[in-house]
């Protein structure tokens, strides 16, 4: 294949930078407890400095991958797939979502939200960044705002955005893990006095597994 013909399958996200894949079980957020498989498709240039996975931002360094190879392959492990990144909305996430859909998959997706939103989703997981805004549109439609609190200021921009999000929306706060010791106790006094919000921890961190 020619390096045009490969670039042509990437932007029809029939090829994608395929990171790694795993099974284990989702640590953060709504679904916390739940095996699934995670697909970690590598390009990202959002840049937050706290990121826990920089070695995902060069997409150059991820292998393209089919996508109805990724499908076949996930489908043996769970009925749950958690697309996650880098920013998995670098890329056209339909075909992907497509064809897990066929397979009677649930879709999730982890996401900043900083580009279009694409493809078919059961559960999207919005993570908003100072940095790179997400788009109008993926507010109306997310089903969980995970806002990471690294500093005070994170308090007032996770306000900001819950403003902007569905009324469905379940709101989470997630202390940024090198923060934790500091800012753990910040979010359980701050989501006492703020009911609407819950606490999301990395709970796999603590458990050890990927
Ligand atoms: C690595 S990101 C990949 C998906 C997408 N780029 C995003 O940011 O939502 C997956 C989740 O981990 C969160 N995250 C990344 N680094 C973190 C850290 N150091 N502490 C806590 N959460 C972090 C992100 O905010 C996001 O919710
Ligand atoms: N167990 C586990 N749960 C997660 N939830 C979101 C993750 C991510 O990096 O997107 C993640 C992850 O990397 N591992
Ligand atoms: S948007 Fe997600 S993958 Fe990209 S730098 Fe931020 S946390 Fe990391
Ligand atoms: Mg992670």
């Amino acid at each position: 294949m020619t390096r045009r013909e490969q670039q042509e399958l990437i932007d029809k996200g029939l090829l994608l930078p395929l990171m790694e894949e795993f099974y284990t079980i989702q640590g953060e957020g709504y679904h916390k407890g739940t095996a699934a498989y995670f697909i970690r498709i590598g390009g990202c240039d959002v840049g937050c400095h706290w990121c826990d996975v920089k070695e995902s931002w060069l997409a150059e360094l991820h292998p393209p991958t089919e996508t109805s190879k990724i499908v076949e392959n996930a489908a043996k492990y769970s009925n749950t797939i958690v697309v996650t990144g880098g920013e998995p909305l670098t890329w056209d996430m339909g075909p992907l979502t497509k064809q897990l859909k066929e397979k009677g998959l649930q879709t999730h997706i982890e996401t900043s939200g900083a580009y279009k939103l694409t493809g078919v989703w059961d559960w999207i997981c919005l993570s908003p960044k100072k940095v790179k805004l997400p788009t109008e549109e993926i507010y109306a439609k997310a089903h969980e705002l995970k806002c990471i609190i690294y500093n005070k200021d994170d308090f007032r921009f996770a306000e900001e955005q819950a403003s902007k999000v569905n009324k469905n929306c379940i709101l989470y706060l997630q202390p940024e893990w090198s923060k934790r010791d500091k800012m753990m106790p910040l979010i359980v006094d701050y989501v006492m006095a703020n009911p609407k919000w819950k606490v999301s921890l990395q709970t796999h961190k603590y458990l050890n597994i990927p």
